[in-house]
Protein backbone atom coordinates (compact mmCIF):
# COMPACT_ATOMS: atom_id res chain seq x y z
CA UNK A 1 0.00 0.00 0.00
CA UNK A 2 1.81 2.96 -0.87
CA UNK A 3 0.74 6.47 -1.92
CA UNK A 4 4.30 8.26 -3.97
CA UNK A 5 4.20 11.91 -4.82
CA UNK A 6 7.39 12.68 -6.61
CA UNK A 7 8.37 16.36 -8.07
CA UNK A 8 4.81 17.43 -9.05
CA UNK A 9 4.23 21.30 -10.02
CA UNK A 10 1.36 22.85 -11.28
CA UNK A 11 0.85 26.53 -12.42
CA UNK A 12 -2.38 28.19 -13.16
CA UNK A 13 -0.96 30.99 -15.98
CA UNK A 14 1.80 32.57 -14.17
CA UNK A 15 0.45 31.32 -10.34
CA UNK A 16 2.64 28.40 -9.06
CA UNK A 17 0.00 26.57 -7.09
CA UNK A 18 2.60 23.69 -6.66
CA UNK A 19 6.13 24.09 -6.57
CA UNK A 20 7.94 20.61 -6.34
CA UNK A 21 5.72 18.24 -4.30
CA UNK A 22 7.43 15.02 -2.73
CA UNK A 23 5.38 13.07 -0.59
CA UNK A 24 6.08 9.55 -0.21
CA UNK A 25 4.03 7.31 1.76
CA UNK A 26 4.55 3.85 2.58
CA UNK A 27 2.85 2.62 5.40
CA UNK A 28 -0.76 2.90 7.03
CA UNK A 29 -1.80 5.76 9.29
CA UNK A 30 -3.43 9.32 9.19
CA UNK A 31 -1.17 11.89 7.39
CA UNK A 32 -2.62 15.35 7.36
CA UNK A 33 -1.72 17.88 5.03
CA UNK A 34 -1.83 21.34 6.60
CA UNK A 35 -1.54 25.29 5.46
CA UNK A 36 -3.64 28.31 5.12
CA UNK A 37 -6.31 29.10 2.91
CA UNK A 38 -4.59 28.93 -0.76
CA UNK A 39 -2.04 27.00 0.19
CA UNK A 40 -2.20 24.60 -2.95
CA UNK A 41 -4.13 21.42 -0.67
CA UNK A 42 -7.03 20.91 -2.90
CA UNK A 43 -4.88 21.23 -5.75
CA UNK A 44 -2.84 18.87 -4.91
CA UNK A 45 -5.72 16.10 -4.07
CA UNK A 46 -7.15 17.39 -7.24
CA UNK A 47 -3.93 16.33 -8.72
CA UNK A 48 -4.10 12.68 -6.89
CA UNK A 49 -7.72 12.44 -8.16
CA UNK A 50 -6.52 13.35 -11.44
CA UNK A 51 -9.71 16.05 -11.74
CA UNK A 52 -5.97 18.20 -12.49
CA UNK A 53 -3.26 17.51 -14.66
CA UNK A 54 0.17 18.83 -13.11
CA UNK A 55 3.04 20.54 -15.40
CA UNK A 56 5.43 18.28 -13.87
CA UNK A 57 5.98 15.10 -11.52
CA UNK A 58 4.28 11.87 -10.56
CA UNK A 59 1.80 10.37 -8.61
CA UNK A 60 2.04 6.57 -8.07
CA UNK A 61 -0.61 4.93 -6.41
CA UNK A 62 0.92 1.14 -5.37
CA UNK A 63 3.29 1.36 -8.07
CA UNK A 64 0.92 2.46 -10.78
CA UNK A 65 0.99 6.12 -12.26
CA UNK A 66 -2.33 8.00 -11.76
CA UNK A 67 -2.62 9.64 -15.22
CA UNK A 68 -0.54 6.49 -17.28
CA UNK A 69 -2.72 3.52 -15.44
CA UNK A 70 -5.56 5.54 -13.61
CA UNK A 71 -7.63 2.44 -13.19
CA UNK A 72 -5.65 0.44 -11.61
CA UNK A 73 -3.57 2.68 -9.48
CA UNK A 74 -7.46 4.23 -8.41
CA UNK A 75 -9.08 0.69 -8.34
CA UNK A 76 -8.24 0.75 -4.21
CA UNK A 77 -8.90 4.22 -3.92
CA UNK A 78 -12.07 6.60 -2.71
CA UNK A 79 -11.97 10.30 -2.55
CA UNK A 80 -13.39 13.00 -1.28
CA UNK A 81 -12.44 15.65 -3.02
CA UNK A 82 -14.08 19.31 -3.76
CA UNK A 83 -17.29 18.65 -1.38
CA UNK A 84 -18.94 15.99 -3.22
CA UNK A 85 -22.74 15.40 -2.25
CA UNK A 86 -24.88 11.84 -2.68
CA UNK A 87 -27.29 12.55 -5.42
CA UNK A 88 -30.88 13.98 -4.39
CA UNK A 89 -32.67 11.55 -6.32
CA UNK A 90 -31.69 8.46 -3.82
CA UNK A 91 -32.23 7.11 -0.54
CA UNK A 92 -29.33 7.15 1.69
CA UNK A 93 -29.58 2.97 1.61
CA UNK A 94 -30.01 2.88 -2.39
CA UNK A 95 -26.42 5.02 -2.84
CA UNK A 96 -24.66 3.22 0.07
CA UNK A 97 -25.59 -0.04 -1.87
CA UNK A 98 -25.45 1.00 -5.54
CA UNK A 99 -21.99 2.39 -4.25
CA UNK A 100 -20.54 -0.80 -2.54
CA UNK A 101 -21.77 -2.15 -6.52
CA UNK A 102 -19.67 0.09 -8.18
CA UNK A 103 -16.64 -1.90 -6.41
CA UNK A 104 -18.36 -5.24 -6.58
CA UNK A 105 -18.83 -5.59 -2.78
CA UNK A 106 -21.65 -5.96 -0.67
CA UNK A 107 -22.41 -3.02 1.62
CA UNK A 108 -22.85 -3.24 5.58
CA UNK A 109 -25.23 -0.89 5.89
CA UNK A 110 -25.66 -1.89 10.18
CA UNK A 111 -22.38 -1.89 10.55
CA UNK A 112 -21.66 1.72 8.51
CA UNK A 113 -24.98 3.15 10.42
CA UNK A 114 -23.32 2.18 13.36
CA UNK A 115 -20.05 3.54 13.08
CA UNK A 116 -21.48 7.34 11.54
CA UNK A 117 -25.52 6.98 12.53
CA UNK A 118 -26.52 8.00 9.51
CA UNK A 119 -29.76 9.52 8.98
CA UNK A 120 -32.94 7.35 8.05
CA UNK A 121 -31.85 5.11 5.35
CA UNK A 122 -35.38 5.72 3.85
CA UNK A 123 -34.59 9.13 3.81
CA UNK A 124 -34.12 11.07 0.05
CA UNK A 125 -30.44 12.49 -0.56
CA UNK A 126 -31.48 15.72 -1.27
CA UNK A 127 -33.52 16.63 1.90
CA UNK A 128 -30.66 15.50 4.55
CA UNK A 129 -28.50 18.36 6.20
CA UNK A 130 -24.82 19.07 5.14
CA UNK A 131 -23.17 17.03 8.06
CA UNK A 132 -25.60 14.13 7.03
CA UNK A 133 -24.83 14.39 3.67
CA UNK A 134 -21.76 14.38 4.35
CA UNK A 135 -22.12 11.20 6.73
CA UNK A 136 -23.50 9.35 3.82
CA UNK A 137 -21.04 10.17 1.41
CA UNK A 138 -18.42 8.99 3.86
CA UNK A 139 -20.38 5.32 4.16
CA UNK A 140 -21.20 5.08 0.49
CA UNK A 141 -17.20 5.61 0.06
CA UNK A 142 -16.41 2.98 3.43
CA UNK A 143 -18.78 0.57 1.53
CA UNK A 144 -16.26 0.03 -1.35
CA UNK A 145 -13.99 -0.92 1.81
CA UNK A 146 -11.23 1.42 -0.34
CA UNK A 147 -7.72 0.50 1.35
CA UNK A 148 -6.47 4.60 1.10
CA UNK A 149 -8.88 7.26 1.49
CA UNK A 150 -8.28 10.70 0.07
CA UNK A 151 -10.08 13.39 2.31
CA UNK A 152 -9.95 16.99 1.48
CA UNK A 153 -11.54 18.45 4.53
CA UNK A 154 -13.70 16.24 5.41
CA UNK A 155 -14.95 18.44 8.54
CA UNK A 156 -15.51 21.66 6.90
CA UNK A 157 -18.41 23.61 7.47
CA UNK A 158 -19.55 20.97 10.05
CA UNK A 159 -20.64 21.50 13.92
CA UNK A 160 -18.34 20.04 16.32
CA UNK A 161 -20.83 17.23 17.14
CA UNK A 162 -20.42 16.31 13.49
CA UNK A 163 -16.67 16.57 13.58
CA UNK A 164 -16.30 14.30 16.59
CA UNK A 165 -17.80 11.65 14.96
CA UNK A 166 -15.98 11.99 11.50
CA UNK A 167 -13.33 12.11 13.64
CA UNK A 168 -13.80 9.29 15.65
CA UNK A 169 -15.14 7.10 12.33
CA UNK A 170 -11.36 7.82 10.96
CA UNK A 171 -9.53 6.90 14.31
CA UNK A 172 -11.29 3.45 14.12
CA UNK A 173 -10.70 2.62 10.20
CA UNK A 174 -6.87 4.15 10.10
CA UNK A 175 -5.14 1.15 11.38
CA UNK A 176 -4.73 -0.67 7.76
CA UNK A 177 -5.55 1.71 5.32
CA UNK A 178 -3.41 5.12 3.95
CA UNK A 179 -5.90 8.39 4.79
CA UNK A 180 -4.59 11.34 3.19
CA UNK A 181 -6.41 14.37 5.45
CA UNK A 182 -6.06 17.79 4.56
CA UNK A 183 -7.08 20.39 7.03
CA UNK A 184 -5.80 24.11 7.86
CA UNK A 185 -6.34 23.49 11.83
CA UNK A 186 -3.44 22.13 13.67
CA UNK A 187 -5.08 20.81 16.50
CA UNK A 188 -8.00 19.01 14.44
CA UNK A 189 -5.60 16.70 13.32
CA UNK A 190 -3.40 16.34 16.14
CA UNK A 191 -5.59 13.63 17.54
CA UNK A 192 -6.40 11.45 14.74
CA UNK A 193 -3.52 12.28 12.18
CA UNK A 194 0.01 10.19 12.79
CA UNK A 195 1.79 12.62 10.48
CA UNK A 196 2.06 16.06 9.04
CA UNK A 197 2.95 17.96 6.42
CA UNK A 198 2.50 21.55 6.36
CA UNK A 199 2.22 23.23 3.25
CA UNK A 200 2.63 27.02 2.77
CA UNK A 201 2.47 29.19 -0.77
CA UNK A 202 2.54 25.68 -2.62
CA UNK A 203 5.80 24.21 -1.11
CA UNK A 204 5.97 21.11 1.60
CA UNK A 205 7.89 23.42 4.20
CA UNK A 206 7.70 20.86 6.95
CA UNK A 207 7.08 17.32 7.74
CA UNK A 208 7.20 15.22 10.62
CA UNK A 209 5.16 13.68 13.72
CA UNK A 210 2.67 15.51 15.22
CA UNK A 211 4.88 14.20 18.66
CA UNK A 212 7.90 15.71 17.24
CA UNK A 213 6.01 19.12 16.51
CA UNK A 214 4.85 19.32 20.05
CA UNK A 215 8.25 18.56 21.46
CA UNK A 216 9.69 21.29 18.91
CA UNK A 217 7.81 23.74 20.80
CA UNK A 218 8.39 22.29 24.32
CA UNK A 219 7.21 24.85 27.50
CA UNK A 220 9.58 27.42 27.72
CA UNK A 221 8.07 29.50 30.29
CA UNK A 222 6.30 28.22 33.08
CA UNK A 223 3.55 30.24 35.45
CA UNK A 224 3.70 31.32 39.08
CA UNK A 225 1.51 32.17 41.71
CA UNK A 226 1.87 33.26 45.10
CA UNK A 227 -0.20 33.21 48.36
CA UNK A 228 0.40 37.33 48.36
CA UNK A 229 1.63 40.16 46.59
CA UNK A 230 5.25 40.28 45.44
CA UNK A 231 6.79 43.31 43.23
CA UNK A 232 7.92 42.44 40.11
CA UNK A 233 11.79 43.67 41.10
CA UNK A 234 12.32 41.19 43.75
CA UNK A 235 11.06 38.17 41.44
CA UNK A 236 13.67 39.27 38.91
CA UNK A 237 16.40 39.75 41.83
CA UNK A 238 15.85 36.61 42.83
CA UNK A 239 15.65 34.97 39.80
CA UNK A 240 18.76 36.95 38.36
CA UNK A 241 20.20 35.27 35.16
CA UNK A 242 17.67 31.72 35.54
CA UNK A 243 15.12 33.53 33.42
CA UNK A 244 14.98 35.69 30.05
CA UNK A 245 11.79 37.70 30.88
CA UNK A 246 9.71 37.46 33.80
CA UNK A 247 5.98 39.25 32.62
CA UNK A 248 3.71 40.02 35.53
CA UNK A 249 0.00 38.78 34.87
CA UNK A 250 -1.83 39.60 38.08
CA UNK A 251 -0.36 41.01 41.31
CA UNK A 252 0.11 37.55 42.84
CA UNK A 253 1.22 35.65 39.22
CA UNK A 254 3.76 35.51 37.09
CA UNK A 255 4.50 34.48 33.60
CA UNK A 256 8.95 33.13 33.29
CA UNK A 257 10.73 32.49 30.78
CA UNK A 258 13.74 30.67 30.74
CA UNK A 259 16.17 28.68 28.17
CA UNK A 260 13.32 25.03 28.73
CA UNK A 261 15.94 22.21 30.61
CA UNK A 262 14.80 20.59 33.09
CA UNK A 263 17.77 22.10 35.23
CA UNK A 264 16.74 25.66 35.04
CA UNK A 265 13.57 24.80 35.81
CA UNK A 266 14.10 22.77 38.79
CA UNK A 267 16.28 25.41 40.03
CA UNK A 268 13.59 28.24 39.28
CA UNK A 269 11.14 26.57 41.65
CA UNK A 270 13.69 26.18 44.31
CA UNK A 271 14.73 29.53 44.10
CA UNK A 272 11.06 30.85 44.85
CA UNK A 273 10.09 28.13 47.26
CA UNK A 274 12.88 28.89 49.14
CA UNK A 275 12.09 33.09 49.82
CA UNK A 276 8.04 33.24 48.78
CA UNK A 277 4.93 30.86 49.63
CA UNK A 278 4.00 29.39 46.41
CA UNK A 279 0.69 28.59 45.56
CA UNK A 280 0.72 27.61 42.03
CA UNK A 281 3.46 26.36 39.79
CA UNK A 282 2.94 24.99 36.41
CA UNK A 283 3.96 24.85 32.93
CA UNK A 284 2.28 27.06 30.13
CA UNK A 285 1.24 24.38 27.48
CA UNK A 286 1.99 24.49 23.96
CA UNK A 287 -0.60 25.72 22.11
CA UNK A 288 -0.56 24.16 18.91
CA UNK A 289 -2.10 26.81 16.75
CA UNK A 290 0.94 28.82 17.79
CA UNK A 291 2.97 26.01 17.08
CA UNK A 292 1.57 25.94 13.44
CA UNK A 293 2.02 29.64 13.15
CA UNK A 294 5.65 29.40 14.33
CA UNK A 295 6.39 26.73 12.13
CA UNK A 296 4.96 28.91 9.07
CA UNK A 297 6.78 31.83 9.95
CA UNK A 298 10.49 29.56 10.63
CA UNK A 299 9.98 27.60 7.57
CA UNK A 300 8.04 29.51 5.53
CA UNK A 301 9.28 33.01 3.43
CA UNK A 302 8.84 34.55 6.65
CA UNK A 303 5.11 36.39 5.38
CA UNK A 304 3.14 34.87 8.12
N1 LIG B 1 -8.63 26.61 -11.43
C1 LIG B 1 -7.85 27.57 -10.92
N2 LIG B 1 -7.47 28.62 -11.66
C2 LIG B 1 -6.67 29.58 -11.15
N3 LIG B 1 -6.18 29.59 -9.89
C3 LIG B 1 -6.53 28.57 -9.09
C4 LIG B 1 -7.38 27.50 -9.56
N4 LIG B 1 -7.55 26.62 -8.53
C5 LIG B 1 -6.84 27.12 -7.47
N5 LIG B 1 -6.24 28.28 -7.81
C6 LIG B 1 -5.37 29.10 -6.92
O1 LIG B 1 -4.40 28.23 -6.40
C7 LIG B 1 -4.08 28.57 -5.04
C8 LIG B 1 -4.22 27.35 -4.17
O2 LIG B 1 -5.59 27.01 -4.07
P1 LIG B 1 -6.09 25.69 -3.32
O3 LIG B 1 -7.59 25.67 -3.41
O4 LIG B 1 -5.36 24.51 -3.83
O5 LIG B 1 -5.61 26.01 -1.82
P2 LIG B 1 -6.05 25.32 -0.47
O6 LIG B 1 -4.81 25.13 0.34
O7 LIG B 1 -6.88 24.12 -0.72
O8 LIG B 1 -6.92 26.46 0.19
P3 LIG B 1 -8.25 26.33 1.13
O9 LIG B 1 -7.77 25.89 2.49
O10 LIG B 1 -8.76 27.74 1.13
O11 LIG B 1 -9.17 25.36 0.48
C9 LIG B 1 -4.99 29.72 -4.68
O12 LIG B 1 -4.27 30.91 -4.81
C10 LIG B 1 -6.10 29.63 -5.70
O13 LIG B 1 -6.65 30.91 -5.96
Amino acid sequence: MSIVIEHVSKSYGKIKVLKDINIPIKEPGCYAILGPNGAGKTTLFRVISTLVVPDNGTVKINGYDVFKEREKALKDVGFLVSVPEPPDFLTVKEFITFSARLRGKISDIEKLNKMLDLPSLNQRCGKLSKGQKRRTYLAALLAQDPKILVLDEPTDGLDPVEIIKIKEVIKEIKRDKIILYSSHILSEVSDICDYVYIMDKGKIIYNGSIYNIKRMFRPKSVKVEFNYEIPLDDIKRTLGALVTEVRQEGKMTFELEFDGTAITRREILRRLVDRYEVRNFYDVETNLEEAFVKILRVFGDGSV
